[in-house]
């Protein structure tokens, strides 16, 4: 079942990198209070990186037990180790390098020079095959209940890697799939599908800048999530949009939150 969209929009970018950083600590110091342990769901893309470079220079980062927390991706951009442009190497230098992480409980999403090689589903098989082992009984499916999920919203409503009309937003049964033919570079790519990402308790979709107004527009508009995936994108007990006022500019006077209309 679909939990309906929460809407919190900042005065500008770097205050929503700020709240949002600020209320993921708070989350995952609650999730490790009641359960011992945490798990998010990392995203790429220039929001998601913001909010890591926030988290990091928060000094509240400190709540955080960094060894009880599991790290997952969304999706990942099919290039070898270490390359500048795949999600984990920017979240390393935004966040990760600086903070005293389980690297067992790093679980980055598998490079194109990896034990797979070039091959893209087996890359996405290894991955759905890790989560699965991951999730619980408690869990009830092939993914954990991560804590939180986060999603950059892409221009054209895209989030991971599922793009408008292409096969991987269709998919219905697998977990993680490869990308052929992304219409923003690379071509390639690693993404969780929409039903591993409503596996998550809390889904939180992040917009900033002018060039996400139109994208959070259709996607809070009743879009299809085919042709929007952000419409798509929701969690078990929460769905939450963080954006700042640029990407909520275009959005319909009925949506937007009293508090800042
Ligand atoms: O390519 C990607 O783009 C989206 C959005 O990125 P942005 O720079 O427009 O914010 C991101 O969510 C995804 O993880 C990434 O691989």
């Amino acid at each position: 079942m679909s939990t309906a969209p929460q809407l919190v929009v900042h005065r500008d970018k770097e205050l929503m990198a700020q709240a949002a950083a600020a209320r993921l600590i708070t989350r995952i110091v609650d999730a490790q209070s009641s359960r011992g342990e945490a798990s998010v769901v990392l995203t790429g893309g220039r929001n998601g990186n913001g909010l890591m470079a926030a988290l990091a220079a928060a000094p509240a980062r400190d709540a955080i037990d960094w060894s009880r927390l599991d790290l997952w991706w969304g999706d990942e951009r099919f290039l070898p180790e270490g390359a500048p442009d795949r999600n984990v190497t920017q979240a390393r230098e935004a966040l990760l390098d600086a903070v005293p992480l389980d690297p067992k409980r790093v679980h980055a999403m598998p490079a194109s020079d990896g034990p797979h090689g070039s091959d893209v589903e087996a890359a996405a098989a290894a991955y759905a095959a890790e989560l699965d082992a991951a999730a619980g009984p408690e869990d009830h499916g092939p993914v954990p209940a991560f804590d939180v999920l986060m999603l950059g919203v892409g221009p054209d409503t895209h989030v991971a890697s599922l793009f408008p009309e292409l096969p991987a937003v269709r998919e219905t049964e697998r977990t993680v799939v490869g990308v052929h033919g992304a219409p923003k570079p690379p071509p390639t790519r690693v993404t969780l599908t929409l039903p591993a990402i409503r596996a998550a308790r809390e889904v939180w979709l992040l917009a900033a800048g002018e060039d996400k107004a139109e994208a959070a527009a259709i996607a809070l508009s009743g879009a299809g999530e085919i042709q929007a995936p952000a419409a798509g994108a929701y969690g078990r007990s929460r769905t939450l949009w963080l954006l700042d006022a640029a990407a909520a500019s275009q959005l319909p006077r009925s949506l937007y939150p009293p508090a800042t209309a």
